[in-house]
């Protein structure tokens, strides 16, 4: 679903050059749950950022549910992202002035959905994540917990081949975050990919892969799975 192979990245600012993410080869298969962990500063954005098309990598290879993605014109590049990917960020980053329906409706919009189908895919994915009364509410009418539910329903109506997600709970007290992680493991099981950044090793354990940046450099050797869990 997701290769990259010897992937990498740097930033050039007023000739100075920073490294943000070193060589590496990662593969992520279809219906993996993968988390990602590493220091602040370590390059963890960068590589969510290059996973879902919103920075372009400076060397190596990044194949997306089989298309090489630099060989996209920067339409059909944002084409695709709406298609195969779903995001989820930790600020929820719903529209405050829309409601539910219409919040999770914007990106259905972008594609060649007719009225009735997005009414059906709005409709499913409020089911799913459990608010379906909820569709004429405001998202300051919801508790953070609900708000990140609508994020999430918003990410899976276009059926993305993958959610990535950038610490999904970090707003969220404890108990709200368990239903976010349990909602994202039953999304999951139905077969959407998910990357997940955190900084909570303890989340980090409940998927089933665990990648760790470290001064740019990724691996997702075993080693780390053990000392995680
Ligand atoms: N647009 C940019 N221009 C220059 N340097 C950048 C840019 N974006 C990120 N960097 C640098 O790349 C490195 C990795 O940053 P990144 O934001 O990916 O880290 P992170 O692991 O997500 O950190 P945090 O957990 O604090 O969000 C840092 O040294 C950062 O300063």
């Amino acid at each position: 679903m997701l290769k990259m192979k010897n992937l990498s990245k740097a930033f050039l600012t007023d000739a100075i050059k920073t490294q943000a993410l070193h060589p590496f080869d990662l593969s992520i298969e279809q219906g993996e749950f993968v988390s990602v962990i590493g220091p602040s500063g370590s390059g963890k954005t960068t590589f969510l950022n290059i996973a879902g098309l919103l920075e372009e990598h400076s060397d190596g290879l990044y194949e997306l549910d089989g298309q090489d993605v630099a060989q996209f014109s920067d339409k059909k590049k944002s084409a695709y992202r709406n298609e195969k990917i779903g995001f989820v960020f930790q600020s929820f980053n719903l529209i405050p002035e829309l409601n539910l329906y219409d919040n999770i409706d914007m990106p259905l919009r972008y594609r060649k959905f007719n009225r009735d189908e997005r009414h059906a895919r709005i409709i499913q994915a409020l089911e799913q994540v459990g608010l379906a009364g909820r569709k004429d509410h405001y998202p300051t009418q919801l508790s953070g917990g609900q708000q990140q539910r609508v994020a999430i329903a918003r990410a899976i109506a276009g059926t993305p081949c993958v959610i990535l997600a950038d610490e999904p709970t970090g707003n969220l007290d404890s108990k709200m975050a368990e239903g976010i992680m349990s909602l994202l493991k039953d999304i999951n099981a139905a077969g959407t990919s998910i990357i997940m950044v955190t900084h909570d090793n303890e989340q980090a354990a409940q998927a089933q892969r665990i990648v760790q940046i470290k001064d740019g450099h990724l691996s997702d050797s075993p080693d780390i799975q053990k000392e995680i869990a």
